[in-house]
């Protein structure tokens, strides 16, 4: 697993990364972005909080948008952000949509031809990554880490979390798609990639997860109430009442006026980042 380091610089007195690397499970090049805050930089192994972003981004939006650096500097917290989905896999329509194919990989593992051979995220990021992580950063302490997200990346969030409790300490969401199920963007993506057997979808529906049965300590989620999004794609109000039904801690947070774009996730990160430290340090 040889990384390759794409840039570097000094932020905040950590380091800001971008590596590449070949990715058995998303069949070639990946790239990630990685935070390394000051404490991490002088050796001290320091927890890890993997940010997955929505449709249309790639390791770079958050990275540059989100202005996470200087309170995880604070913290000392190191910040994962990886591609959202496999590139140039030479698939028929892979980069016609926005919301399907490349920058859309919606963090599961798909089961039909031809996505089947590269569209692997769940497995990516639960896996792969933190064993390519394990191997070149002895800094990044994997026994911490927390899961966060914004829109397609929150329900990456949300579901990778809650499948995996004993891994992920801490779960947040910006705008996250909560029942991809019920959903035009998760419905297209998971018939494309599952196929039309909703048996299946199950397993990456955060809202379907906690009704039966998955849990994580409690899990902040902020959205705000003018996204354009929100009534036909993202509707919180559904997890929320799963999460009631099922005694999930949850604080979800209307946020008045604030709309789907990074300028919402960079006003509140630093709210998310001292939830994730609250669990993690
Ligand atoms: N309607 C938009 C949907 C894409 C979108 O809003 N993407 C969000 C995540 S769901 C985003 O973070 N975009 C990149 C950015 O703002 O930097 C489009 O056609 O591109």
């Amino acid at each position: 697993m040889v990384l390759k380091q794409i840039s570097e610089a000094k932020c905040f007195g950590g380091a800001q990364s971008i590596f590449e690397h070949h990715s058995e499970r998303c069949n070639g090049a990946m790239r990630f972005s990685l935070f390394q805050p000051p404490q991490a930089v002088r050796g001290e192994r320091r927890p890890l909080v993997t940010f997955l972003s929505g449709l249309t981004c790639t390791e770079e939006n958050f990275t540059v948008k989100a202005g996470a650096q200087r309170v995880a500097a604070e913290l000392g917290l190191n910040i994962l952000a990886p591609d959202t989905s496999p590139r140039n896999q030479g698939i028929p329509g892979e980069d016609e949509s926005y919301d399907f194919g490349s920058g859309a990989g919606f963090y599961l593992d798909a089961t039909q031809a031809p996505w089947s051979g590269a569209y692997r995220m769940y497995s990516y990021i639960s896996v792969e990554l933190p064993q390519v992580l394990a191997k070149n950063f002895e800094s990044i302490d994997l026994s911490r880490q927390g899961i966060m997200g914004h829109s397609m990346g929150g329900h990456g969030a949300l579901t990778i979390g809650l499948r995996n409790p004993e891994t992920y300490l801490s779960i947040s969401a910006f705008s996250p798609i909560v029942a991809p199920s019920q959903v035009p963007w998760g419905q297209k993506a998971f018939t494309g990639y599952l196929g039309e057997d909703r048996q299946s979808w199950a397993d990456y529906d955060a809202t379907a997860l906690v009704l039966s049965g998955h849990r994580s300590g409690g899990i902040l989620i902020d959205q705000g109430d003018a996204d354009q999004f929100l009534a036909e794609q993202l509707r919180p109000e559904l997890f929320a009442s799963a999460c009631q039904t099922a005694g999930q801690e949850l604080e979800l947070r209307m946020q008045a006026g604030y709309d789907h774009s990074y300028y919402f996730i960079a006003t509140f990160i630093e709210d998310h980042l001292r939830h994730h430290a609250t669990a993690l340090l």
